[in-house]
């Protein structure tokens, strides 16, 4: 990739510069408590790195996706903490995105320092889809790096913005895409890593190579599994996604998660890759959606009306953990079951366990599945990549551009 990097922004010298650098830090929280904090520590390297060698370090970021307004739930204030506490420093969250209060808290930056700036996506701006608009809060942020209060510290060098929020650069917003074009950009370590290790998955995978695919978002993934298909030599089909699947197949599914309009063309993808994919052969029902709700597991086709699928049953966990052993190539995206209730966690433990255990190169991609393998006391090391992009891995995979890596090689 012929880009700027962040070796070469150090290598140029940072000491006194201010660098906005955009990271991703949307995290799961349960109220104001980050229930998986995998996206702050991955943030932190370009960060510590940047302050290390002397740069005033502002961060821009989003958490969830408020409409363009402040909204309380969705602030930064849990993140500034996390990552305080992380880099063993005071982060100091500006209360506003590019107002008087971000002008402040970046004003007021030593040497080293870092600051937050409040949730990105408070700012109608960012997410707008008129390029004037969002270009405009893109000279804001950059604004912000300014060397006109700063010309004589910073030795005539400006700011300059890292690129290093791999989970949000298929996104086009100002943060991502405009702002690379405001600032002199760099490619941040961790897109990088993540691009260098995903393209081990679209180059020439060592095979057997197999894909799980699960979770809830079966229309999103069409796309992906129709791309997937040709390349792999199985994919696995569990979670929410598996029902369309088996009504495809005809079975009666119940009240289970079902995307009417996508059965004809699962139709279509099992009849031309039956070699391929698999779909459950058993499953775990439930009489509603809770985890202290009646359950059974029963053959997939004779899931009982009113009845729902939560989990892939122990058969099914059992066949997919046997075609991820025999992989050299494992992808996994999506959890096998509802994994936040215990009585529906046993798949997805099952076949991460699997992926775990199966020494193939293994990359595991998307928020649930990534915070599945921590949340679950999986032994994250035993995975060789877990990926900090849900749809941005997903989008990469599918051989789409993704916006904020194109325009740091000066396209899109
Ligand atoms: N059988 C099921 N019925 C309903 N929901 C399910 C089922 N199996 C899994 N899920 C839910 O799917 C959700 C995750 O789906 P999702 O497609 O968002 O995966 P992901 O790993 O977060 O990927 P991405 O980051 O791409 O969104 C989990 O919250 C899980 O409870
Ligand atoms: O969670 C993610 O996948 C990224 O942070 C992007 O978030 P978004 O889907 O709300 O743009």
């Amino acid at each position: 990739m012929a880009v700027k990097t962040l070796e070469d922004l150090l290598s140029e010298g940072v000491s006194g510069r201010r660098v906005l650098v955009r990271s991703d830090l949307n995290v799961p929280l349960d109220g104001s408590v980050i229930t998986d904090d995998g996206r702050v520590r991955a943030a932190l390297p370009t960060i510590k790195r940047l302050a290390e060698a002397g740069a005033k370090v502002i961060v821009a970021a989003h958490l969830g996706r408020p409409k363009g307004t402040p909204e309380a739930k969705y602030s930064l204030r849990p993140v500034a903490d996390r990552l305080g506490e992380l880099l063993g420093k005071e982060v100091r969250l500006a209360g506003d995105v590019v107002g008087e209060q971000a002008r402040a808290v970046v004003a007021g930056l030593a040497d080293g320092d870092v600051a937050l700036l409040e949730n990105v996506r408070f700012d109608p701006r960012e997410t707008s889809k008129v390029e004037d608009e969002r270009a405009e809060l893109a000279r804001d942020l950059a604004a912000l790096t300014g060397d006109s209060a700063d010309a004589s510290g910073a030795g005539g060098r400006g700011g300059a913005f890292v690129s290093d929020g791999f989970g949000v650069v298929h996104r086009k917003q100002a943060s991502v895409y405009d702002v690379a074009r405001a600032l002199p950009a760099y490619a941040g370590g961790l897109v990088l890593a993540e691009l260098e290790v995903l393209s081990k998955l679209t180059g020439d995978p060592q095979r057997p190579y197999v894909v799980v695919l699960g979770g809830s978002k079966v229309s999103d993934k069409l796309a992906v599994i129709e791309a997937l298909l040709p390349k792999v030599d199985r994919l696995l089909i569990g979670g929410g996604m598996a029902f369309t699947f088996l009504a495809a197949q005809g079975h009666s599914v119940g009240s289970s998660l079902l995307e009417q309009d996508y059965v004809e063309t699962a139709r279509k993808l099992l009849a031309e890759h039956a070699d391929k994919i698999v779909v459950p052969s058993d499953v775990v029902v439930a009489d509603k959606f809770a985890a202290d709700a009646a359950t059974d597991t029963v053959a997939a086709e004779k899931i009982p009306d009113g009845w729902m699928g939560l989990d892939i049953g122990p058969r099914t966990t059992e066949h997919f953990a046997a075609e991820v052993a025999a992989a050299k190539t494992v992808f996994w995206n999506g959890p096998a079951g509802v994994f936040e209730m215990a009585p529906f966690a046993a798949g997805t433990k099952g076949v991460a366990q699997a992926i775990a255990d199966s020494g193939a190169f293994s990359v595991v991609g998307g928020g649930d599945s990534a915070a599945a393998v921590r949340v679950l006391g999986l032994p994250e090391e035993k995975f060789s990549h877990i990926s900090t992009g849900g749809g941005a891995s997903l989008e990469y995979l599918e051989g789409k551009e993704l916006p904020g890596v194109a325009v740091l090689e000066g396209g899109a």
